[in-house]
């Protein structure tokens, strides 16, 4: 017993030590690049042929061969990944999703390069080149470890490693070579990645798809150590390989008998799972790149020349007629992608379990073999597959509500592979399993003309989910999640409709392939299969319906040829240079999603240079001591003097803000111009329905309070046209109940250790703007984070009206009145400018056919402008699509972030009647801004944030007065 505990043990730390191996080359590229390399177990499997074809084929002797593939081979092939694929991405500043749609390109690539090289059958005579003691593969493991461990901690290349991890571009401006450090990263992770192969290739299944997964399966192991340590990756991989060993001596009795024998085959798989969907996440800030989901036009004519190809296959026959059934089936599955991925934004590369479940559930309910249901004819069984198939959709759709990104990528894959392992690979489900075509579709060119019929069905609810209301909802999620959580989006359950309606497609198209092909094939559910899709609709359109149908004729019909692999290496190909095409409409989406980021740093470098006067170096200097709320520390000093005098403020003097604060400054005629133009139904059913507009004031209209004239709308030019429009309905009125005040009890926040927030009051009345100065990090931007619900404070309350709302979500909080803008705009580029503005209306707490019309109007965005997408548009007008789309859901109360970030003066001026009218109409304002004199022209009332805490609040006199005053005490 105990030699065989030994023997066992032994045999888990041979298996554990390649695992190490591959946690270590995974862990070091992160490290060095960001990147999660997905193509690692495929560069392990071309080393692996490479070495056989050496020293089998061409009768090299072991050290030649293992000297060119693991010295010069592998760390060639990290270099050229590093240097034509991974490099370019990084100087452009590209997504990290980028990076990982790239990886899983070179994935692909290499897994479809090799089964054209050597086929696609597996190899049983890999050269050995250590020995089958394990002594010897894990004394490789620990040097490894030891040695990277050392250089990363004790060498100037380890310091620079962990500068450019921090923050390539402070890496790069402090001196370091940010791209030597990620060659030499990526050199190194493909020779631990050769390394693994030709260790492993002599016991297991050396073959193109086989490998590169099982290489991959052990990818939990740097997850584990959270792609940081690696003593913690190596003990993991080698407790799981011992525990993995030792768990094929329990042979329990009873239906647990499959289930522990196949978790004890694959623990790695397992700790996959628990790894990805328990343990904490890695790198979720990152969506999928915007080339990958933008919309791609669909040429003229393009359908009818689908539908012509598509029928095509009717006149074919034989083989030709038996492989063209298999393209509307994937065509199929491949829509579960465009509504998951291409409209939803969410990385799913778990589509073939769902795919496989479909054509399993199938042939089981065919065959009266699933538990308590009768046998069903062949078209119910699918039906009934489609409809047991969906709600498994939660399996991915669960974990896709806290993650994206990598960690998404990561979960999904796992329950790929989890369920590829579990289900498809157990004899207890698959055995003796056959799957017939529904009677009367037994021939090919029948069962073609079925498929067709499905497959317009498919179509139809793909169309009609990226439609109206819905399709424009996940494209706002899929373009900015935060943002169209701020629209009233509900981003959790939407993502959930996403993979429940891609699994139910995917099972769909699984069961029609299965039964195209008369049986369930558990290779044709491959996790790698789900990798390939995956990529191809990526690169070929991902919101694109008809891009997913000419992805399916291609994989089809490339790999039908006599070598397979030819559709893997090119969709490889097009994977890796889908953030890099030199033309064509990736590019031009690609530099349109670029500009929108660069626009956005600009904004904030612009707004630091600027002319305006900024607040930061006034309350940096000086810090008063913390002061309750509503207290003025520096009214005493009262006085209309300096600043607050320049400006004609008359409420400067202390005391209350609100609608009498305002009186007597310039602008006023402006802001009730602007009120007026708002309000207009509320005049007519009498003054009572604003709360800050003056009594008996006539309205007069609102075209002077609009945008300054535009190049980008033309319409500007012509005011007397637009005087001429009737207004539609305004957005308060008589009966509308009065703005509910907004208020923070007490608020604090956290994020790990770190006080943002530490005990804030506020209030934001109806019908006054509330701002908040404080120099950068004061905690600005976190006390909205935790009014609009995108942060939960640790402590305190935050009340709408008297409700609590403080455990609110943020959708549920703008539907109750609380719209926001935010400091880095939140537009939605792939949708139109009128489009964004129709997210917000749609989801709003009150349907107003008029809202999307009157919130355009009033931003000065119904000219040709409403119809451009919103990608590519300026800083400037972004920030009014972003407010009107805002003002569309009928805000009560309006949360502004740097409003007036990137814009010019003369846009500052229109920003500023605009907001002052909506505050005369009644809406409560909260304005976080550096810019000092825009809210001395705007606000009621001043608060100062520093560290956290508010430090002293009034009357925007005597506050910014002060703050001048202490800015130069000269
Ligand atoms: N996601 C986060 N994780 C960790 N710390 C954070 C996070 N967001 C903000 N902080 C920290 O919390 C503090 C408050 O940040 P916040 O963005 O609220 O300040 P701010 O006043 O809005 O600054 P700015 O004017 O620069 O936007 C800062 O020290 C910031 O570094």
């Amino acid at each position: 017993m105990a030699s065989l505990t030994y023997d066992l043990t032994l045999a888990g730390l041979s298996v554990g030590s390649a695992a190490a191996l591959t946690g270590i080359g995974l862990i070091v590229t992160y490290r060095a690049t960001g990147v999660l390399n997905f193509a690692h177990g495929a560069i392990a499997m071309v080393c692996a042929y490479v070495l056989r074809q050496c020293v089998v084929e061409w009768g090299w002797p072991l050290w030649a061969g293992v000297t060119v593939t693991l010295l010069v081979l592998a760390p060639g092939i990290g270099m050229a990944l590093e240097r034509f694929v991974f490099r370019p991405l990084s100087v452009l500043g590209t997504d990290p999703a980028q990076a990982l749609v790239a990886s899983i390109g070179v994935f692909v690539l290499l897994v479809g390069g090799a089964a054209l090289l050597w086929g696609q059958g597996a190899r049983d005579d890999a050269p050995e080149l250590v020995s089958a003691d394990p002594w010897g593969q894990l004394s490789v493991a620990l040097l490894l470890a030891a040695g990277v461990g050392a250089v990363i901690r004790w060498t100037r290349f380890g310091r620079e490693l962990r500068a450019v991890v921090d923050d390539r571009q402070l890496a790069v401006v402090g001196g370091i070579d940010a791209d030597r450090v990620a060659a030499a990263g990526w050199a190194f992770g493909s020779f631990t990645a050769g390394l693994t192969g030709v260790l492993l290739a002599p016991y297991v299944r050396l073959d193109p798809y086989g490998m590169p997964l099982l290489v991959m399966e052990v990818v939990a192991v740097a997850v584990a150590a959270r792609m940081r340590s690696l003593p913690v990756a190596v003990v993991v991989a080698l407790g799981i390989g011992v525990a993995q060993s030792q768990l094929t001596r329990l042979h329990p009795s009873g239906w647990g008998e499959p289930l522990v024998q196949a978790a004890g085959a694959n623990l790695f798989v397992v700790a996959l799972l628990i790894a990805a969907l328990a343990l904490p996440r890695i790198g979720t800030r990152d969506a999928l790149p915007r080339t990958a989901t933008a919309r791609v036009p669909t040429p003229p004519g393009a359908w009818i020349v689908a539908v012509v190809l598509f029928l095509l296959p009717l006149g074919f026959a034989g083989s030709d007629l038996h492989t063209s059934v298999q393209v509307p089936a994937l065509g199929v599955v491949l829509l579960s992608l465009v509504v998951v991925t291409g409209r939803g934004g969410q990385i799913s590369l778990g589509q073939a379990a769902y795919a496989g479940l479909g054509a399993l559930f199938t042939a089981l309910l065919a065959a009266g073999r699933f538990p308590g249901l009768p046998r069903l004819p062949e078209l119910a069984a699918l039906a009934l597959a489609v409809v047991l198939v969906a709600p498994l959709g939660l399996l991915t759709g669960w974990p896709a509500i806290s993650r994206q990104g990598l960690a998404l990528a990561l979960a999904t894959f796992a329950v790929g592979v989890g369920v590829s392992r579990f289900v498809f690979a157990q004899p207890y489900a698959v055995s003796g399993l056959s799957l017939g075509r529904p009677a009367g579709f037994d021939g090919d060119r029948a069962y073609y003309v079925l498929e067709l019929a499905l497959l317009a069905g498919a179509l139809l609810a793909t169309w009609r989910l990226r439609r109206g209301r819905t399709g424009r909802a996940l494209a706002a999620m899929r373009d900015h999640e935060s943002g169209a959580s701020a629209a009233g989006v509900q981003v959790p359950s939407l993502k959930l409709l996403a993979f429940v309606s891609g699994a139910a497609l995917a099972a769909l198209g699984g069961g029609m392939l299965g039964m195209g092909l008369r049986a369930f094939d558990p290779g044709a559910y491959d996790p790698v299969r789900g990798l390939l899709w995956f990529a191809a609709v990526v690169v070929l359109g991902a919101d694109s319906t008809l891009g997913a149908l000419a992805a399916a004729a291609l994989l089809v019909g490339l790999d039908a040829g006599a070598r397979g692999g030819v559709a893997a290496a090119l969709i490889g190909v097009l994977a890796v240079l889908v953030g890099r095409f030199p033309g064509g409409p990736y590019e031009a989406l690609r530099t349109a999603a670029g500009r929108l980021r660069l626009r956005r740093r600009a904004t904030l470098t612009a707004v630091g240079a600027g002319a305006r006067r900024r607040l930061r170096p006034a309350v940096e200097r000086t810090t008063p001591a913390p002061a309750p709320a509503g207290t003025t520390r520096w009214s005493e000093r009262g006085g209309a003097s300096g600043t607050a005098r320049q400006r004609g403020d008359a409420g400067a003097s202390g005391g209350g803000g609100g609608a009498r604060a305002r009186t007597g400054r310039p602008g006023d005629a402006e802001t009730n111009a602007a009120a007026g133009r708002l309000s207009e139904g509320s005049e007519e059913g009498g003054a009572g329905g604003g709360h800050g507009r003056p009594h008996g004031e006539p309205p007069t209209g609102f075209p002077d309070a609009s945008w300054p004239p535009r190049d980008d709308h033309p319409d500007d030019a012509a005011p007397s046209e637009r005087h001429r429009r009737a207004d539609p309905p305004p957005p308060t009125g008589p009966g509308t109940p009065p703005s509910p005040t907004l208020t923070a009890r007490h608020l604090h926040a956290r994020y790990g250790g770190f006080t943002a927030l530490d005990g804030v009051d506020l209030d934001v009345p109806p019908g006054e703007v509330t701002a908040i100065v404080g120099p950068n990090g004061a905690g600005k931007s976190t006390l909205f984070h935790c009014l609009a619900g995108t942060h939960r404070p640790s402590r305190g309350q935050v009340l709408l009206g008297g409700r609590d709302v403080t455990r609110l979500a943020a959708h549920a909080r703008t539907r109750l009145g609380i719209g926001r803008t935010f400091q880095q705009l939140a537009v939605f580029p792939s949708l139109t400018v009128a489009e964004n503005v129709q997210v917000g209306a749609e989801q709003a707490r009150v349907r107003d056919p008029g809202a999307v019309e009157r919130a355009l109007r009033l931003l000065g965005l119904d000219g040709p402008v409403r119809a451009s997408p919103a990608a590519g548009l300026p800083t400037g007008t972004l920030r009014r699509v972003e407010l009107a789309r805002a003002l569309a859901g009928s805000p009560r109360v309006l949360l502004l972030d740097e409003p007036a970030a990137g814009l010019d003066t003369a846009e500052v001026t229109a920003l500023t009647r605009v907001l002052k009218a909506l505050a005369a109409d009644g809406t409560g304002l909260l304005v976080v801004e550096h810019d000092l004199d825009l809210v001395a022209d705007l606000a009621d009332v001043v608060h100062v944030m520093t560290a956290g805490r508010i430090v002293a609040s009034g009357p925007p006199g005597s506050v910014l007065d002060t703050l001048a005053a202490r800015e130069s005490p000269a």
